[in-house]
């Protein structure tokens, strides 16, 4: 049997793969994510969320064989990394409550493009066996909202610890006029393209559904 791990500290991202059908296990990563993103310099963003899902999985890879962490003799490991392209400029999550506002007043009444790089690496007997990674990108229609449901949208911190600054499963739906493309891949992880990759390194997906 195949185990899974997500290479994930995003709780979004488990819940997804939780209501799936998957019960993964979770490995944090601990890459440098600014560095990596300075380091790419100018590198089109589906290069960069695909970079840096791909450098997670390393962390996580060597993590796994360096701690002898049980990870089962068959595992794959599920990594990705979503940004927010909007205007050509890449953004992750905000932070702060100021930096969230000017992202709103940015993008309300506009469309951007949630970014997510995914990467699969297949581990069999402490090696790794297989890898595949791709992106996948959404369009997102944000409403055009006044400044006050902005600042109150933000006090209630949500927007401040997910990239663009909004969510489509949370208080920030009521922000968004739609989308266009896969939710999953929004949300944090592509189960479409994940299912993609899963093939890619021999593995059915509906081998890892929880019976
Ligand atoms: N619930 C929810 N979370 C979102 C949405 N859009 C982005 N996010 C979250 O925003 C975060 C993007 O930051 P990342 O750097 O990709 O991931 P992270 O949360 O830092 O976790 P790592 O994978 O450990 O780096 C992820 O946790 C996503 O799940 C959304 O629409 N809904």
């Amino acid at each position: 049997m195949t185990s899974v791990v997500l290479g994930s500290a995003s709780p979004a991202r488990l819940r997804v793969l939780r209501d799936a059908g998957l019960d993964p296990s979770v490995l944090v990563s601990d890459v440098d994510e600014d560095a990596l993103i300075a380091e790419l310099g100018d590198a089109a963003p589906h290069v960069v969320v695909t970079r840096l899902a791909q450098a997670k999985a390393d962390a996580v890879v060597a993590a796994i064989l360096s701690d002898d962490v049980p990870a089962g003799a068959d595992c794959v490991i599920l990594t990705c990394d979503s940004m927010l392209l909007l205007d050509g400029e890449l953004s992750g999550k905000p932070h702060t409550p100021d930096v969230a506002i000017a992202q709103w007043r940015r993008m309300r009444g506009t469309v951007g493009h949630l970014m997510t790089g995914h990467c699969v690496t297949r581990l069999r007997d402490g090696a790794v066996v297989a890898a595949a990674a791709d992106h996948q990108s959404t369009a997102v229609r944000f409403s055009d909202v006044s400044d006050e449901l902005i600042e109150r949208y933000v006090a209630t911190g949500e927007p401040l610890k997910v990239a663009g600054a909004f969510t489509l499963d949370g208080l920030g739906g009521w922000l968004l006029d739609g989308i266009d493309g896969d939710p999953s891949s929004v949300i944090g992880i592509s189960l479409p393209l994940t299912r993609r990759l899963l093939r890619r390194v021999d593995v059915d997906v509906a081998d890892l559904w929880r019976a």
